[in-house]
């Protein structure tokens, strides 16, 4: 990148061969300039040098640096200085204790939309100890604790999901970065279902900086549960209706290896183990989102990405008994499912976000560092745990869309609003659920942690209808919900009652739940479990029809970056003035 002199304190300076050209590098606390000279100014490497202004730089951002290391491997006869200089310079060589005069830094270089891999950069010093202490002190600076990168990972690999190919992704693409970058994990492979959550339970979480899951979003999902429910009993905090869970100082980071690894997709953009990875190492930090579920009053477990009754449902029911298709068992179900055409009937009832946090249909796309994030995340930090988000009034104002779907909704008295109706799908989304097939997501506007989910009504529809609706998710330009038989709305909580009641239903549950969403509707209750469906929530089926929902902003935080906008990635890919500059993937 190229870039004018720094105002930061120089630590280190000293000429040294860069690119096969002598150099004045300096070393700042975050940065690494380098300014081409073919004049060397003095070898005194006086901590007085500063980089001459107005020159062009060449600057290394230590942020995105992952390791420096001292080269053994470049043969002493290719390297010398090329320039004359009043103190001669040795030849650059290993000396007999193993020492050298080289040092490489490692660093991400970002090789296409989206996908980053990792470079390095060697400079030649005059002599060994000179390299030594560039060494010695750039890794000081790695260890920044404002970057807070992990130095032991606990590694979840399930050799089950997606293409089964997650032990392999791990050894081969991950832990040679993670071993680069000086991390020690430890190794898990899940040998069941819940594995990983069972061995989160007992684990000395002490002992680690994060958690690693090598799998797919059922997987993500398992660590998920395991960490809150592990965290939330030390604090003793019971998961009983509307708890507040307590926010982990863990991180979890996702190594994606899974069938649609929807929540990598959102966080980063691509689906691609070595970005991941590259940016547990950097340290990277993002809120997200997270949900918990209820079936009656009855906790069910925390979720992430996306909810769905009717389509989602039946298709995930179905798919269940398909493992052995692998990820096309997903394409099979759904045009099965589609085909099928039902609809069920009930009553959805949704506390919708305030004003200010904007509309699924507001064309605005969650990017790294989103600022409607951020200050979703100031609010909920100023909200003391005691209080109540609907006492404060937190509810009740419509956006634009959603005005038009009043006909649909009638506001009652405790803030909350009601849809009766049929419903071929009722799709909640709490991140953009992009992946492969739909790359810019379920709801393409949903933010990683604004502390709301998007609620997606489809009204019961033909099916020439809903293929046209299902068309339109691919299509980047589309807009999915511009549809009659859709509406959509940002809400906080959320609540569903079929109108066909399994038969275990409580009777005394409308008259518990009034106030959150739930009234005495006198709802038949008929032994009909075919007039129902199921919730497919991040993947697993949850039998029970009545759902209760709300979200928890920014709950969890992960290793990653959010996914960077086009410009940023073109601005720092950099062809002229950095060499090293590779546009192949
Ligand atoms: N050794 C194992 N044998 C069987 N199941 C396992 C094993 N290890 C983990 N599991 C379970 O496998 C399930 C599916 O894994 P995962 O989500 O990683 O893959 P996927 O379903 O193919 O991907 P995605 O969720 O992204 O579509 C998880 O719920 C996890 O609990």
């Amino acid at each position: 990148m190229m870039a004018t002199a720094p105002e930061a304190k120089v630590l280190l300076y000293a000429v040294l061969e860069y690119e096969n050209k002598p150099a004045h590098v300096y070393l700042t606390s975050t940065q690494l300039l380098i300014e081409n000279s073919a004049r060397p100014r003095s070898h005194d490497e006086s901590l007085d040098a500063r980089p001459s202004s107005g020159a062009p730089h060449h600057v290394i951002d230590l942020r995105e640096v992952i390791a420096v290391r001292a080269e053994h491997r470049l043969r002493a006869k290719e390297k010398r200085f090329r320039f004359k200089s009043q103190q001669k310079p040795c030849l650059l060589q290993e000396d007999r204790l193993g020492g050298t005069n080289t040092f490489s830094l490692f660093m991400i270089k970002r090789v296409s939309r989206h996908r980053w891999r990792h470079k390095s950069s060697a400079f030649v010093c005059r002599d060994y100890g000179t390299c030594q202490i560039w060494i010695d002190k750039i890794q000081e600076l790695l260890k920044n604790p404002e970057w807070n990168r992990p130095k032991r990972l606990l590694v979840f690999i399930n050799p089950f999901g997606g293409k089964k190919k997650a032990p392999k992704i791990f050894d081969e693409k991950v832990r040679p970065l993670f071993e680069l970058a000086g991390i020690y994990s430890e190794v898990i492979v899940t040998k069941r279902q819940y594995h990983a959550r069972d061995v989160i339970e007992e684990y000395d979480l002490q002992t680690v900086d994060g958690l690693i899951c090598v799998g797919g979003d059922g997987t993500f999902s398992e660590l998920l549960n395991g960490l809150l429910d592990r965290v939330n009993a030390e604090a003793g905090v019971s998961q009983t209706f509307r708890h507040k869970p307590v926010s982990p100082s863990l991180r979890i980071g996702i190594i994606p290896a899974g069938s649609t690894d929807a929540i990598v997709y959102s966080l980063v953009g691509i689906n691609d183990p070595v970005t991941s990875a590259l940016q547990v190492i950097l340290g990277d930090s993002i809120g997200m989102d997270v949900t918990a579920l209820y079936k009656k009053e009855e906790f069910v477990k925390y979720t992430t990405t996306m909810s769905g009754y009717g389509y989602y449902g039946d298709l995930l029911k179905d798919s269940e008994t398909l493992r052995w298709m692998g990820p096309r068992r997903y394409t099979w179900c759904g045009f099965k499912t589609f085909l099928a055409n039902k609809a069920y009937e009930g009553e959805v009832s949704f506390l919708l976000a305030s004003e200010d946090d904007s509309h699924p249909r507001d064309h605005s796309i969650c990017y790294s560092g989103c600022e409607k994030c951020r200050r979703a995340s100031e609010k909920t930090a100023a909200l003391s745990p005691a209080r109540d988000p609907q006492a404060d009034g937190d509810v009740g104002a419509t956006g634009d869309s959603a005005a038009s779907s009043k006909r649909a909704s009638y506001l009652l008295k405790d803030g909350w609003h009601r849809v009766r109706g049929r419903f071929s799908a009722i799709n909640l989304v709490t991140i953009s659920c992009r992946c492969e097939l739909s790359p810019s997501g379920m709801s393409p506007s949903s933010h990683l942690g604004d502390g709301c989910t998007d609620l997606i009504l489809i009204q019961d529809c033909s099916r020439l209808q809903y293929l046209r609706h299902l068309t339109r998710i691919p299509d980047l330009k589309a807009d999915q919900f511009d549809f009659e038989f859709i509406q959509v709305y940002r809400v906080k909580e959320f609540s569903f009652q079929p109108v066909v009641e399994p038969e275990d239903e409580d009777e005394g549950e409308g008259e518990a739940r009034e106030g959150c969403g739930r009234h005495k509707s006198g709802h038949r209750r008929l032994r009909s479990a075919s007039s129902n469906s199921v919730w497919n929530c991040d993947g697993e089926v949850v039998e029970h029809p009545c759902l209760y929902v709300q979200v928890h902003c920014q709950l969890i935080k992960l290793f990653a970056r959010g996914v960077e906008e086009p410009q940023k990635e073109d601005s720092s890919l950099c062809p002229t003035c950095c060499p090293s500059y590779d546009s192949d993937k």
